[in-house]
């Protein structure tokens, strides 16, 4: 009886537990069920009534920026990605749910237009940092015009081309700084020749390049010889940063900006120290780097506070600094490392760039005057076809659709406040602008070619121009194109001039990493001084 008893307590208990355990789960359901249906319900109808459900692309994409977000992290597979999809659909593409990547050179003047209505969308916002508890935006991040017009105009005269050259001599100092480690380590050196990994040490030229005609002190990697302080892998790191969380900019706020625990890239502590420094000793007149009678960056942005008092303090320099040097280094070596790989790779270009250079009457013993090298048809011509072909930026430049929307050539409107861009390295191959070799490094392009008029030459040129998105557009045009083009002309032809130069292996391909900043790898060359 009693074990009787027993057992029906026993099951009484199971059949209670079910129950409690069948409520439990249902009521856990129902807690899900209810927010995921909701979720699924406001995706399906935002994705259904959205206006730019007309435009093809990848399925997901039109769900969620997540799509990208994921594609972001193959790197190079990125931009092969969207190239492929523009061959597919053509040249209207949603990439996200309120966003447009278009390849209609033909509308560049347009939306990177001078007229201050196609404003930057949020994609830029997380490249910005935190003072006195504020988020605060740069140059290249604020998306609102009035602001940019107040940060650009104390300094915008310093990038003209007059100012550029005023720093030419501190720019020799640094070209022939690089030839001399150049030929110590890799041509003439105990060691004896060696192979040396060019695209390296481009990315070290440019460092020092940029800090010395920012503040006229190398941070050292030329001399030092590799990243000491991993300052260009940090910045590497950050650009990465910067590409990923920019497909959904909220993210950015949980992460870099979050005020409990920061999680985002890495600080640039090293090169931030070295800008301070030489901020301070400079105001207090105890820089002893600096030469009154060689201008830098630093100079002229201290002008700029006497010239404009009401808009610019010691914390806008450090700014001007900072973006000086995170937006010229990386920039101007990938374009520089495209020059070299695209002609060495193609042996008869470069035997017509050496044979150019070397008629030029440059001195072997200086570094080629910028005067004299941009006047270089043929290097001019190399120099624009590897920005287009390999464009340092590979992502939608995104803008804001303005009132009154925007009518595509296929007739459709995209509506207010749609976020919609081009991407250089899309536009770049067009082939209704360049051809169908549009895919090939054929510098030739650039040039009048036999049988072609003067003015026919003129209207394929001014075509092509008109097409180049390689420094972006309009009010937010690179400032520092002038610089860069300065920098990129003199020592591509100074290195030409003084070196014979291969490439290890002109088979082996580069490797690509990153996506805004489309930075390459694996650059080998070996290189001997000309006689
Ligand atoms: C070959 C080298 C360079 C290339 C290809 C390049 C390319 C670009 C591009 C495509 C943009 C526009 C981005 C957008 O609208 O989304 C840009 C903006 C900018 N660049 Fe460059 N850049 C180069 C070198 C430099 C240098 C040397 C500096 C300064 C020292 C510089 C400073 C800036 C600044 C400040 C902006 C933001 C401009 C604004 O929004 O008003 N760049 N650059």
């Amino acid at each position: 009886m009693e074990s009787l008893t027993g057992s029906l307590e026993a099951y009484l208990g199971a059949v209670r537990n079910v129950v409690v355990s069948v409520d439990l789960r249902s009521a856990i359901a129902a807690l899900l069920v209810v927010p995921i249906s909701s979720i699924l319900v406001w995706f399906t109808v935002a994705w259904l009534t959205s206006p730019l459900r007309q435009y093809p692309g990848p399925f997901f994409a039109a769900w969620t920026n997540l799509w990208r977000f994921f594609l972001i992290q193959t790197g190079e597979n990125y931009q092969l990605t969207i190239k492929k999809l523009h061959q597919k659909y053509g040249p209207v593409l949603r990439i996200g749910p309120n966003l447009l990547d278009i390849d209609y050179p033909e509308l560049i003047k347009t939306i990177y237009s001078t007229d201050g209505k196609w404003l930057k969308t949020e994609f830029y916002h997380n490249n910005s940092t935190i003072i006195d508890g504020k988020i605060t935006y740069h140059m290249f991040s604020t998306t609102d015009q009035v602001e940019h017009a107040r940060m650009k105009r104390p300094i915008a005269k310093y990038y003209s081309i007059g100012s550029v050259l005023a720093l030419e001599p501190t720019m020799d100092v640094v070209v022939n700084d690089f030839c001399k480690q150049l030929e110590k380590r890799f041509m003439t050196g105990p060691s004896g020749p060696k192979e040396c990994d060019l695209g390296e040490w481009i990315a070290y030229y440019t460092w020092d390049f940029l800090a010395s005609v920012t503040f006229s002190r190398p941070f050292g990697y030329l001399q030092k010889g590799h990243d000491f302080d991993r300052s260009i892998q940090t910045a590497d790191k950050t650009l990465d940063y910067f590409m990923a969380v920019s497909q959904m900019p909220w993210l950015d706020y949980w992460l870099d900006k979050n005020p409990v625990v920061r999680v985002g890239p890495p600080n640039l502590v090293h090169v931030t120290r070295v800008a301070f420094e030489s901020l301070v000793s400079r105001l207090q007149g105890k820089d002893a780097n600096f030469d009154a009678k060689k201008p830098d960056y630093l100079q002229y942005f201290i002008e700029s506070k006497e010239t404009h008092p009401d808009l610019v303090n010691d914390t806008t320099v450090m700014g001007y600094i900072m973006i000086n040097l995170i937006a010229g280094a990386d920039t101007t070596a990938i374009t520089i490392r495209s020059v070299f790989y695209y002609c060495l790779r193609n042996p008869a270009v470069y035997r017509k760039l050496e044979a150019e250079v070397l008629a030029a009457g440059i001195d072997l013993e200086k570094p080629a005057p910028y005067g004299v090298s941009r006047q270089l048809p043929y290097l001019d011509a190399v120099i624009r076809e590897a920005l287009r072909l390999h464009p340092v930026t590979a992502a939608t430049m995104e803008r804001y659709v303005p009132e009154g929307g925007l009518v595509l050539p296929d007739g459709s409107v995209v509506p207010a406040g749609t976020a919609i861009g081009m991407n250089s390295y899309i536009v770049g191959k067009n082939k209704g602008v360049y051809g169908e070799d549009a895919d090939e490094f054929r510098p030739e392009r650039w040039l009048r070619v036999d049988g072609e008029d003067s003015e026919a030459h003129r209207l394929r040129l001014q075509r092509m121009n008109a097409a180049d998105l390689s420094f972006g557009g309009g009010s937010r045009i690179c400032l520092g194109r002038l610089l860069a083009l300065c920098e990129v002309y003199k020592v591509v032809a100074t290195l030409v001039r003084r070196y014979e130069i291969e490439l290890v292996d002109p088979t082996k391909k580069w490797t690509i990493e990153g996506v805004w900043f489309a930075r390459q790898r694996g650059i080998l060359a070996n290189m001997k001084p000309r006689k």
